[in-house]
C-alpha cells in the first residue's frame, strides 16, 4: 500500500488526536465576495466594517410628537417614517411623528402618543430631554468594526449587514460534502430481511452534512466495487464521505483504492468505539475523504469524530469545544478507546439511553449528545458531550 508523503500516518490514534489530526488537515476555501442572499452558512473572513454611522440620523423610537422645549406645544406638521421633516422646531412646537422617522431639526425630545393630552391644535405631555430619540450613530460610527473574523454568517448576521447597507461580503464559502454509500445488501425500500440490509446511512447523512454547515453534494448508492468506488471518487466535492467500506472484509475496497489513488492515509482507526475502523486519506489534488464505518452507529459516530472536526477547519472554524457534564450513575468506561454514549442531558446530568450498540441508532435517534466517555479502568461520573440532533438540551 502506498504510504503518505509528506503527512505521517496516523494509526489507531486516540480519539482526540483524531478529532485534532481532521482539523488540521481540513484546509479552508478561499475568501470570497458572496452576495448577502448567498452568505449564510459562510464565515466571515473579513471584519464587518460599517460604511456609515448606523442610525444615519436622529430618528423617533416612538408613534408620538417631536417637541421642543416644555409643553404645550403647538403641533405645526407631520413627518411619517418615509418622509424628511421640512419643518425646524422652534420652541413651543411639535410635529407628530412614527417610530422611525428622522426627527425634525431643533426637536428636543419625543413624547409618545398614549402620555401625550391633546386640545385642538395644540398637545402637552411629559418631555424630558434626549427621550424617546435613537441618536444618530448609536448602533456604530461609520468605520467601526462590528463583527471580527471568523463568525458564522446567519440570520441576524445577514439583517445587521443590511441594516449597515451592505451588499456583499467576503467570506469563506461552506464546502461540499458528497457520500459514496457502499454495500451489495444495501435497499432503499421496505424493510431489511435475510440477505439485504435497508440503508440507514444514506437517509441520515445529508442532514448531518447540512447540520455541519457544509454543501450537501450529491449522495450515491454504489456495489461493492474496487472500480466504481475509485471511479466515484473524482466526484466534484471538498469531502467525500465513503462508507460501509471501512474494515478489511472482501468486500471493503476503500483502503485499497485510496492506495491505488496514491491517497495519503492519513488517519488510519481510531481507538474509539463505536467507529473504530474509520479513516481519513487526502486525494493528490487536496481533497478529503473520510471512512465511515458502516455500522449505522458507528458512522454516525465517526461523522462526529473526523468529519465535523474536518468541516470545521474547511469552513475556517476552530475546532468545536466540548462542555463537560456529571453522568447520572456513572458510565462503565473501556480500558483503551474512548466510548461515545448516547444520553439524555437533564438537569440530573447526562443519562444514558441505552440501545448504543454499533449497529443501531435507536439511543442516538433519542439522544442529545453522546458522551465522550475516556478510556479507564472503572467507572467515568463525568463526560465531555458531542451535541446530538437539534433537540435543545433538558428539554
Ligand atoms: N474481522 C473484522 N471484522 C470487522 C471488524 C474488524 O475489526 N475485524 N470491524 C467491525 C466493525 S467495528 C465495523 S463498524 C464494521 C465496519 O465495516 P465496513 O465499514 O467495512 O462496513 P460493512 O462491512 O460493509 O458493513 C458493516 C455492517 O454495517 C451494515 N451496513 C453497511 N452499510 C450500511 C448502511 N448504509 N445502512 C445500514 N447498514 C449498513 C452492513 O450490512 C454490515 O452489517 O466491520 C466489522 N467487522
Ligand atoms: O467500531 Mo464498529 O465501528 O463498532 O461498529
Amino acid at each position: 500500500m502506498t504510504q503518505p508523503n509528506d503527512l505521517p500516518r496516523h494509526e489507531h490514534v486516540s480519539w482526540d488526536s483524531a478529532r485534532r489530526i481532521a482539523h488540521l488537515v481540513g484546509r479552508p476555501q478561499p475568501a470570497v465576495s458572496r452576495a448577502l442572499a448567498d452568505a449564510a452558512g459562510c464565515v466571515l473572513a473579513s471584519p464587518l466594517v460599517s460604511p456609515a454611522a448606523v442610525p444615519p440620523v436622529d430618528r423617533s423610537a416612538m408613534d408620538g410628537y417631536a417637541v421642543r422645549g416644555a409643553g404645550p406645544w403647538h403641533v405645526v406638521g407631520h413627518v411619517a417614517v418615509n418622509r424628511v421633516a421640512s419643518v425646524e422646531l422652534a420652541d413651543g412646537q411639535a410635529c407628530s411623528i412614527t417610530t422611525g422617522a428622522a426627527v425634525p431639526a431643533g426637536a428636543t425630545s419625543v413624547v409618545r402618543d398614549e402620555d401625550i393630552e391633546l386640545d385642538g391644535s395644540w398637545v402637552r405631555g411629559p418631555a424630558e430631554p434626549g427621550k424617546h430619540i435613537r441618536r444618530a450613530g448609536e448602533e456604530c460610527q461609520a468605520g467601526e468594526v462590528v463583527l471580527p473574523v471568523g463568525i458564522v454568517v446567519d440570520g441576524p448576521v445577514l439583517g445587521l449587514a443590511a441594516s449597515l447597507g451592505l451588499n456583499r461580503l467576503t467570506v469563506i464559502p461552506q464546502p461540499v460534502v458528497a457520500a459514496l454509500i457502499t454495500g451489495d445488501e444495501l435497499v432503499h425500500q421496505g424493510a431489511s430481511g435475510p440477505g439485504r440490509v435497508r440503508d440507514a446511512i444514506g437517509p441520515m447523512l445529508p442532514e448531518l452534512i447540512t447540520r455541519a454547515g457544509a454543501r450537501l453534494g450529491p449522495i450515491r448508492h454504489l456495489p461493492d466495487s474496487r472500480v466504481a468506488l475509485a471511479e466515484a471518487l473524482s466526484s466534484a466535492a471538498d469531502l467525500i464521505l465513503v462508507s460501509g467500506s471501512s474494515a478489511g472484509g472482501p468486500a471493503d475496497h476503500l483502503r485499497a483504492v485510496l492506495a491505488d489513488l496514491g491517497a495519503e492515509l492519513v488517519v488510519d482507526g481510531v481507538d474509539c468505539r463505536p467507529g473504530h475502523p474509520q479513516a481519513l486519506a487526502r486525494l493528490a489534488d487536496g481533497r478529503l475523504v473520510i471512512g465511515l464505518p458502516g455500522n449505522p452507529f458507528a458512522a454516525l459516530s465517526a461523522f462526529l469524530t473526523l468529519g465535523m472536526a474536518a468541516i470545521s477547519r474547511m469552513r475556517g472554524l476552530p475546532l468545536q469545544e466540548l462542555p463537560i457534564a456529571s453522568i447520572a450513575g456513572g458510565v462503565a468506561c473501556h480500558p483503551h478507546s474512548t466510548r461515545l454514549v448516547p444520553v439524555r442531558v437533564t438537569g440530573q446530568g447526562a443519562v444514558p439511553v441505552g440501545h448504543g450498540g454499533s449497529a443501531m441508532l435507536r439511543g442516538a435517534a433519542g439522544a442529545d449528545a453522546l458522551a465522550v466517555v475516556d478510556p479507564g479502568p472503572a467507572e467515568a461520573i463525568a463526560a465531555r458531550l458531542l451535541p446530538l440532533g437539534t433537540r435543545p438540551w433538558g428539554g
